[in-house]
């Protein structure tokens, strides 16, 4: 049975934006859904901050329609109160020291948690004195994630919030965000390039290439829904014609294939002959990228591929 879909945050109707003469986004249409972890996917200057920055009232769109909470974002301060949008390199006033930055958040947010933050602090390790611009670069971005976290805001957006964090750091975040989403349930948007690292987390994923939404599906419908397979290119070509192909290599008379499953299929790659491998997040997002990308030679690929 299907599960019934989530109640919105945020609606994006038929939304183009337009720089001069380059389109970032054309013609999405899309739906965040409330209480989840959305990730926003893509490659470099696929739209992800473009698209953030239209659901946090930070542009208004060329065409189209954002909701957020049932209303435009634009200048509403009662739906901006609702919304923390922690952005990649984030910069403070250059007065400011790391406590200042979280006192100000403290003042902006309606839910913010001070214990959270203070945990979140020491968790990272920040020295609460030191003025923002002494941080490093990993120590800025844990201030913005320190106050997405501590805002509790209802629709809380992370663009690529790591820059210069470690590993540790970066767990570290995941943890905290999931103990704390799973107390105080709010909807999540993450756009990140590091998938793997994420996509136990997601439960939505939002995949835009070249400004056009390639993949919008829950995380766990596509768990196990593509395979890699590798053999003879003409059994690699009989069993991806049954199915979705996304991106084929060639070599000789090999080939791999990355295809995503037809769920009403009940063919097995490994009784066709063919060496198989499940399809991980970050290959299936970097297939279908990929083929997005090179979409008008496809056809001609499987022809390739069944000669
Ligand atoms: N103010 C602007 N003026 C002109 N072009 C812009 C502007 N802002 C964004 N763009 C262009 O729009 C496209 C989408 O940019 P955007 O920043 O949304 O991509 P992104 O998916 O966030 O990329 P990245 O992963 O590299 O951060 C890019 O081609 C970018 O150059």
């Amino acid at each position: 049975m299907t599960p019934a879909p989530l109640p919105a945050a945020a609606t994006v109707s038929g939304v183009t934006m337009r720089f001069r003469n380059h389109v970032a986004l054309d013609d999405v249409s899309t739906v965040v859904a409330q209480d989840a972890i959305t990730g926003l996917l893509g490659r470099n200057g696929a739209g992800k901050t473009t698209l953030m920055q239209l659901l946090t009232g930070h542009r208004v769109p060329t065409s189209g329609r954002v909701e957020v909470f049932g209303r435009p974002p634009y200048e509403d301060d009662d739906v901006l109160r609702d919304i923390c949008f922690v952005k990649e390199g984030q910069r403070y006033p250059e007065q400011f020291r790391v406590k200042d930055a979280l006192s100000a958040a403290a003042l902006v947010f309606p839910s913010w948690d001070a214990e959270l933050a203070a945990s979140l602090m020491e968790d990272f390790d920040l020295p609460p004195k030191r003025p923002v611009k002494k941080l490093s670069r990993g120590m800025n971005s844990a201030v913005g994630i320190i106050i997405g976290l501590a805002a509790r805001a209802p629709l809380t957006l992370f663009d690529e919030p790591y820059l210069g964090l470690d590993a540790v750091a970066r767990q570290l975040f995941y943890d905290r965000l999931l103990a704390d989403y799973a107390e105080h349930p709010r909807t999540i948007v993450l756009s990140t390039h590091l998938i793997e690292e994420i996509a136990a987390l997601l439960e939505h994923v939002l995949l835009i290439d070249r400004g056009r939404v390639v993949l919008d599906a829950d995380a766990e419908s596509l768990r196990g829904s593509a395979l890699t397979v590798a053999g003879p290119r003409d059994r690699v070509a009989a069993f991806a014609a049954g199915h979705e192909l996304l991106h084929t290599e060639t070599l000789g008379a090999s080939s791999r294939a990355v295809v995503r499953l037809r769920p009403d299929a009940d063919d097995d790659a490994a009784a066709a002959g063919l060496s198989v491998e499940q399809t991980n997040l970050q290959q299936l997002v970097v297939a279908m990228s990929l083929r997005s990308t090179e979409a008008s030679t496809i056809p001609s690929r499987l022809e390739e591929l069944s000669r």
